[in-house]
């Protein structure tokens, strides 16, 4: 069953000089899929993730996210329509300080009036999943950035949205925390079968997926998919970026 399909879409955005960031695209994320997006700087990933995510609009084509058109929505039915089918993750965390790592968790069940004993139960089921139960008390600036990068994770699955989206998970965190954090966005693909969409400029992150689509250009331009082994799917998304222009020659030293 396809979470999201996306059909023809485009995203220009006019000015003195016009940009066509995103042209004609085509793809579709089954349940349970971990898809990422790479693509040389400037080729639209962030364009897309957006216009996927309802942050932006399309200029034409459609998105549906389990069947529903996101797009078509007036405000109120967007909101909600964000706050129970999608899940964000960003480079930056986006945890609120001033809240214990368990409230800002639990933050969108709260939005949603669910009630406390409900939110307790989920609470610790994802705090579980992602390795973080001791450190639920803590303030966000008592743990590292691994730590924070896990919590926005519980936060963005504790909805159990129909589909993750992450922005550069690992752009803010060292080897071993970004290593940890695929581990973990693995484990709840795997496990708890989470539908899960990223943007990375990172082999190494993305070796983790199961699928990677490259864009150029605002195009799509080639999909691989993963077989057994993450190491060989690493080295085929090196010899695919460095085919389509990425940064992969700074890349070859990499310990997968
Ligand atoms: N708000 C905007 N207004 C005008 N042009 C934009 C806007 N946002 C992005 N662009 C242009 O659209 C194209 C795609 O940009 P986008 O940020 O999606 O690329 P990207 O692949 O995410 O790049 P990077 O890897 O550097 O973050 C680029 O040419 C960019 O300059």
């Amino acid at each position: 069953m396809d979470i999201l399909q996306v059909k023809a879409l485009s995203k220009v955005y006019p000015g003195k000089v016009t940009t066509h960031a995103l042209t004609d695209i085509n793809f579709s994320i089954e349940k349970g899929e971990f898809v990422g997006i790479m693509g040389p700087s400037g080729s639209g990933k962030t364009t897309l993730l957006n216009v996927v995510s309802t942050i932006d609009e399309p200029s034409s084509g459609e998105v549906l996210i389990n069947g529903m058109s996101p797009h078509q929505m007036n405000k109120a039915e967007l909101a909600r329509f964000r706050r129970r089918q999608l899940g964000f993750v960003f480079q930056d965390f986006n945890l609120l300080e001033t809240l214990s790592v368990a409230e800002n968790i639990v933050l969108p069940l709260t939005l949603d009036n669910r009630k406390l004993s409900e939110m307790d139960s989920l609470l610790q089921q994802v705090a579980d999943r992602l390795g973080i139960t001791d450190i639920l008390k803590k303030r966000t600036y008592e743990i590292s950035g691994g730590q924070r990068q896990r919590t926005a994770i519980a936060r963005a699955m504790i909805t159990s949205p129909a589909i993750v989206m992450a922005d550069e998970p690992t752009g803010a965190l060292d080897s071993n925390a970004s290593r940890n954090v695929m581990e973990s966005l693995e484990r709840i693909n795997q496990q708890d079968g989470t539908t899960l969409m990223l943007v990375t400029h990172d082999p190494l992150a993305a070796s983790y997926c199961s699928r990677i689509i490259f864009i150029k250009d605002g195009k799509l331009a080639a999909e691989i998919h993963r077989g057994e082994s993450r190491q060989a799917f690493f080295q085929n998304i090196i010899d695919t970026l460095s085919f389509w222009g990425g940064n992969s020659h700074e890349l070859s030293g990499v310990r997968v």
